[in-house]
């Protein structure tokens, strides 16, 4: 799977924020024809985001967020861009499995999927949502936080007190069938130390990304979402214990006072992985 630490929205008829997100270091990149795009730009908006997927030359990875399906510019959103070649289609308020069926026979050949959680009968069908990836390309979870505090009535709370069970199903419901999991935008982006906790928080709860609006937010995302130095250090550590000729036909080891087991080695073993050659 690849990284999906950053992942920026902009509005499709933003022509400046679609220059300047071709060279930004984020790992995707969202152009939304959805709530960022007021009805009477819909049309240019879409037509935008076609020639943007043709044009290519983006260094992140370029998705497209289309209307609902229930919305009068869904159905269009998906006919013009099955022939841009565009690789990724996020659909917004996915409300049960049917709609993630439904959406994966419309998507263009060779797409992945992108469901975003933000409505209170999507929480109540993860398990059936996640489940669907066995039959469609859907490939990542991702919170719409926006939406789900209008829809439960949240309001914005601190710590996200309210939503902490989603989080946690969220999170459960993808690594259950192997897709991504991604937090949900953080709106004040002018608060750099509030974003910093709430990656922090998504990471704890094993989010691989953060959706973001701003471009300010890109470089605190892939931080808090990379290993750190000294995960890094750990993981370096317990590999070589687990090489050492005394740990040969064991199960368990004793590291710092710790036990750690065979299944800690793999996890370190996939986070070295993950790591860019030289770190
Ligand atoms: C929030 C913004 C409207 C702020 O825009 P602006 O005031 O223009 O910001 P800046 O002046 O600080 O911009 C500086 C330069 O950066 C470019 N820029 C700004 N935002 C982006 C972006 N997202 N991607 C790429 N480039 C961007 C500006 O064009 C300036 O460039 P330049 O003039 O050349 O220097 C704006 O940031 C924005 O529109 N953000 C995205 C909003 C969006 O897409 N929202 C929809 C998705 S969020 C959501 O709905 C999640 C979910 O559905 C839910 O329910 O929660
Ligand atoms: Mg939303």
């Amino acid at each position: 799977m690849r990284p999906a630490r950053s992942v920026l929205f902009l509005p499709a008829s933003n022509p400046r924020a679609i220059d300047k997100v071709r060279s930004l270091p984020c790992d995707v990149a969202i152009l939304d024809l959805e709530d960022a795009v007021a009805p009477e730009a819909k049309s240019d908006a879409r037509a935008a985001a076609v020639e943007a997927v043709r044009a290519g030359g983006f260094a992140p990875r370029l998705g497209v967020r289309i209307n609902g399906l229930d919305t009068p510019w869904g159905e269009a959103d998906l006919a013009a861009l099955a022939a841009s070649g565009v690789q990724l289609i996020v659909a917004p308020k996915v409300d049960d499995a049917a709609a993630v069926r439904s959406l994966a026979g419309r998507v263009p050949a060779g797409a992945a999927l992108w469901a975003m959680i933000e409505t209170p009968g999507a929480l109540l069908d993860l398990p059936a949502i996640a489940r669907a990836a066995s039959a469609t390309p859907l490939e990542a979870l991702m919170l719409g936080v926006n939406d789900l505090a209008v829809g439960l009535g949240t309001g914005a709370a601190p710590d996200r007190e309210p939503l902490k069970p989603w989080l946690a199903a969220a999170v459960a419901a993808a690594r259950a069938h192997g897709l991504l999991a991604i937090d949900g935008v953080y709106n004040d982006f002018a608060d750099a130390d509030g974003l910093t906790a709430e990656c922090a928080q998504a990471r704890l709860f094993g989010f691989d990304g953060k959706s973001l609006i701003h471009p300010s937010q890109i470089e605190p995302a892939n931080a808090a979402f990379s290993p750190s130095a000294e995960e890094v250090a750990q993981a370096r550590a317990l590999v070589a214990a687990f090489a050492a000729p005394e740990a040969a036909g064991k199960g368990a080891i004793r590291i710092d006072g710790r036990m750690v087991e065979r299944l800690h080695l793999a996890a370190a073993e996939r986070l070295l992985a993950r790591l860019d050659p030289g770190r």
